[in-house]
């Protein structure tokens, strides 16, 4: 197909969706309310406390109610960003102590090797975090992945499902679009990049019932 480049999502596309929901998610759920407390003055940790207390519309908000709400968001799995940011953090911990590593399919560490090495640029766009992708690259079953990547790209370039995220982000890559492949599992995320031409395909790999666009099981079932 002579992509040029190829922007892959994460959960369910390079990696199980089990590995983020049940060992990232509760992972940040069970840490979040200590890291918190102990980090509150930190600089990094501040800035997104404060993020949390605009969104909660509670500018004077304790720590205990934020941590309520930050729990609130991780079980109903909203993709807000200081949530993400937090999470990232709290996981770039758990990989330092080798808690877990990042999984990633064989078949997606195996092509996203062969499609770099063809000259295909190739970038992230996930709702976790950037330094969240990156960790789970650095630290994947298959050693650090992270010098494949061009680019990554989250949530502060807008939502998965939004059209004009993927406007912006084409206007990182500077190709055309219909030489940028997205690949994701979520239909509503491809009916987005696909409505600016982007050529799209859906991975398959759970179960997820099939949309509109081309389909595959894994990442050898992709032409790019
Ligand atoms: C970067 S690994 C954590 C993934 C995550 O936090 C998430 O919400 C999954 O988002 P995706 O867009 O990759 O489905
Ligand atoms: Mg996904």
């Amino acid at each position: 197909m002579n992509y040029r480049a190829l922007v892959t999502d994460i959960e369910g596309t390079t990696t199980r969706i089990s590995f983020v929901t049940e060992v990232l998610f509760p992972y940040a759920a069970e840490q979040l309310p200590e890291f918190i407390r102990q980090r509150s003055e930190q600089a990094e940790v501040a800035m997104q406390l404060k993020a949390v207390r605009q969104l909660m519309k509670q500018p004077e908000a304790s720590l205990d109610a934020i941590i309520a709400q930050l729990q609130a968001w991780i079980a109903a799995d909203e993709k807000i960003t200081p949530l993400k940011a937090l999470q990232g953090m709290i996981w770039r911990l758990g990989y330092q102590q080798g808690h877990f590593t990042g999984h990633l399919y064989p078949d997606a560490a195996e092509q996203l090797k062969a499609w770099q090495a063809k000259g295909v640029q190739l970038f992230v766009y996930s709702s976790g975090s950037v330094e969240a992708q990156q960790l789970l690259f650095r630290h994947s079953d298959f050693g650090d992945l992270t010098p494949l990547f061009s680019g990554y790209f989250d949530t502060r370039i807008g939502g998965k499902k939004e059209i004009s995220s993927y406007a912006a982000i084409l206007q990182h890559l500077q190709f055309p679009p219909s030489q940028v492949l997205f690949v994701s599992d979520v239909v509503a995320e491809l009916d987005a990049a696909s409505k600016l031409g982007i050529a799209t395909t859906q991975l398959i790999r759970d179960g997820q019932a099939p949309g509109t666009h081309p389909v595959a099981r894994d990442f050898y079932q992709i032409e790019v």
